[in-house]
This record gives C-alpha cells, sequence and structure tokens, in this order.
C-alpha cells in the first residue's frame, strides 16, 4: 500500500538549496516568490493545494499522493538564449529525463509532446516550465505516485501506484513488487536519477543543444509516428501525422494532403499509431 502520509523524500545534495515543504499553494509559484537564488533551489511537498497547469489549467494533486516538485535552474544551468532552441526542448529534456528515471522502476514510459510523461499511453506526470522574470527559469513537475484508480483526475491518467512500482528494487521484472525497502525509499532514487540527469545534460548545453542530446529526447518522444489531432490554442484543429521533432523541439506534422505543419504550441491527442 502507499502510505497515507509519506514521508518527505530524501533530496540531499539534489540541489544548492533544498526546500521540503509540509504543504505548498504550488511549488512554481512558492519559488517564483523567492528572490532570484545564486544557485539552484529545489522546492517539493506531497502535499500541493492549488497545483497550476500548463495553458492555466489546475493541476490536481490528492493530499500525499502526487509528488509536486520544482526547481529554479539558477544562473549556472539556464539555458543563455531561452528565446531560441531551448524555449521548446527544455520541457521535452525535462520529460525526457523524467521518463528515463522512472524507467528505472517501471516499463512502458514515453513523452507525449510537447509535455507530458506517460505510462503506455496513460499520463503519470506533468511539466510545467515559467519564466517568473528575465533569466529566471523554473521547472515544475508533478507526478503521480500513490493515487489509486478511483482518485485519477481524467481517464487518460495513470500513477505508479497503479503499476505496482512503490516498493520496486531496480531489478528486470517491472511489474512485480519484491523489496523490503519503503516505497519514499524508492522514490527519493527515483527522483535523483532524474535530477541529476536533467542537471550533467544542462550543465553541457548552456548555448546550443548537443545533437547527442537532442537525439535522446527524440528517441523518448512516442508521438512521432502517431496520427494526431492538433488543437492550436484559439481553437483550430488539424489532424495529420506526427513525422518529426524539430532542432527547436517543435512537431512536424503532415497532413493526409501533403501539407506540412511546424507546430510550436498546442494540444495534441493521439488518434492511433499511423
Ligand atoms: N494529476 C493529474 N494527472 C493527469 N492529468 C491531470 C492531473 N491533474 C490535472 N490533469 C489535467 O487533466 C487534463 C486532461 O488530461 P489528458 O491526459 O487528457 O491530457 P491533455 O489534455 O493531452 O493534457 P495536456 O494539455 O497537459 O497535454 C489535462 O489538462 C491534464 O493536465
Ligand atoms: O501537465 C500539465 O499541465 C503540467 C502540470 C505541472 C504540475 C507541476 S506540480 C509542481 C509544479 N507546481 C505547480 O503548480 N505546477 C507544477
Amino acid at each position: 500500500m502507499w502510505p497515507e502520509h509519506p514521508a518527505p523524500l530524501d533530496l540531499a545534495n539534489l540541489a544548492d538549496e533544498v526546500q521540503w515543504l509540509d504543504s505548498s499553494e504550488s511549488t512554481n509559484t512558492h519559488l517564483a516568490g523567492l528572490p532570484a537564488p545564486s544557485g539552484t533551489r529545489l522546492a517539493a511537498t506531497w502535499n500541493q493545494t492549488a497545483g497550476v497547469g500548463r495553458m492555466g489549467r489546475t493541476w490536481i494533486s490528492p493530499p500525499g499522493k502526487c509528488l509536486a516538485l520544482s526547481v529554479e535552474l539558477g544562473p549556472q544551468l539556464t539555458p543563455k538564449d531561452m528565446t531560441g532552441q531551448w524555449r521548446g526542448l527544455l520541457p521535452l529534456l525535462v520529460g525526457a529525463h523524467l521518463a528515463q528515471a522512472l524507467s528505472t522502476v517501471v516499463s512502458g514510459v514515453t513523452v507525449k509532446w510537447p509535455n507530458d510523461v506517460q505510462i503506455n499511453g496513460k499520463k503519470v506526470a506533468g511539466i510545467l516550465g515559467e519564466m517568473p522574470a528575465p533569466g529566471r527559469v523554473i521547472v515544475g513537475v508533478g507526478i503521480n505516485v500513490g493515487l489509486e484508480d478511483t482518485e485519477l483526475p481524467t481517464e487518460q491518467a495513470t500513477s505508479l501506484f497503479l503499476h505496482d512500482v512503490e516498493h520496486h528494487d531496480g531489478s528486470e521484472h517491472h511489474e512485480v513488487a519484491h523489496c523490503e525497502s519503503a516505497p519514499e525509499e524508492t522514490f527519493s532514487e527515483v527522483v535523483r536519477v532524474f535530477l541529476s540527469g536533467l542537471t550533467a545534460s544542462l550543465s553541457r548545453a548552456t548555448i546550443a543543444i548537443p545533437g547527442p542530446l537532442w537525439s535522446m529526447v527524440r528517441d523518448l518522444v512516442s508521438t512521432i509516428g502517431q496520427e494526431v489531432r492538433v488543437t492550436f490554442p484559439g481553437g483550430r484543429e488539424m489532424i495529420g501525422t506526427a513525422v518529426d521533432l524539430d532542432q527547436y523541439g517543435r512537431l512536424i506534422v503532415r497532413t493526409s494532403a501533403g501539407a506540412t505543419e511546424v507546430v510550436a504550441a498546442a494540444d495534441i491527442e493521439h488518434l492511433r499509431p499511423a
């Protein structure tokens, strides 16, 4: 069972400043309200009461069941030009590292463009990048950890608990729980893999994104190759096949009439494999 009151995670040394919060309205908003840090700053809680999602939506986090974690990248890790290649690629890079970390305890993890992490096509985590002031970048992730099926906010959502990973010991048999360690220990390790991977990638790539990093991201984006419905801000819709990701993290979509559209911001629905 996932504990009703999970213990704080051990996030020591994962950022220059680490704040574990008993509760927070929104860990992103919490960090944005603090003065800019001189290094990286991390805030996390099991009890986020007014989580913010993409496009002003609500992020639902039942108490004790959903990890809310935000990191302000700080001067050393913030990409120098957030108007160019990084704008679209940063959320994808975060998603790719989170997918890799979750893959240590469950199989079938991919990234749905632009910013959802899914297990077998269902959303297990969402990512929200925000720039509260020029040069400040905060990346927030909400991970559905202990939700039972009656607690899922939508039919398209899932949780790690539903994949039996709360005691996972890192062995090959992802669907079976064998280990004696506390679920919080397992999950602290997942977060450690996620943040250390993200930090290492960012420290290698503050100006442009190296090709191998872009390829790593592209390989995890399950949207490529799918037939998709694209809904642009404003409501225009388009159906086509997502054929690739460009160097700016935009999705290339080809319609059946042969037109190609480069999509920078939109909601995507996977219809069926093309
Ligand atoms: N804990 C949560 N887990 C999953 N989805 C959530 C949660 N809380 C709120 N939602 C929101 O429910 C809505 C429906 O989720 P759905 O999986 O259909 O994704 P979507 O519309 O493709 O989402 P997105 O716009 O983030 O890509 C989304 O806006 C999603 O962000
Ligand atoms: O899929 C989405 O719409 C993005 C959800 C992002 C949720 C996380 S939880 C931690 C951080 N704090 C927030 O208020 N939102 C992000």
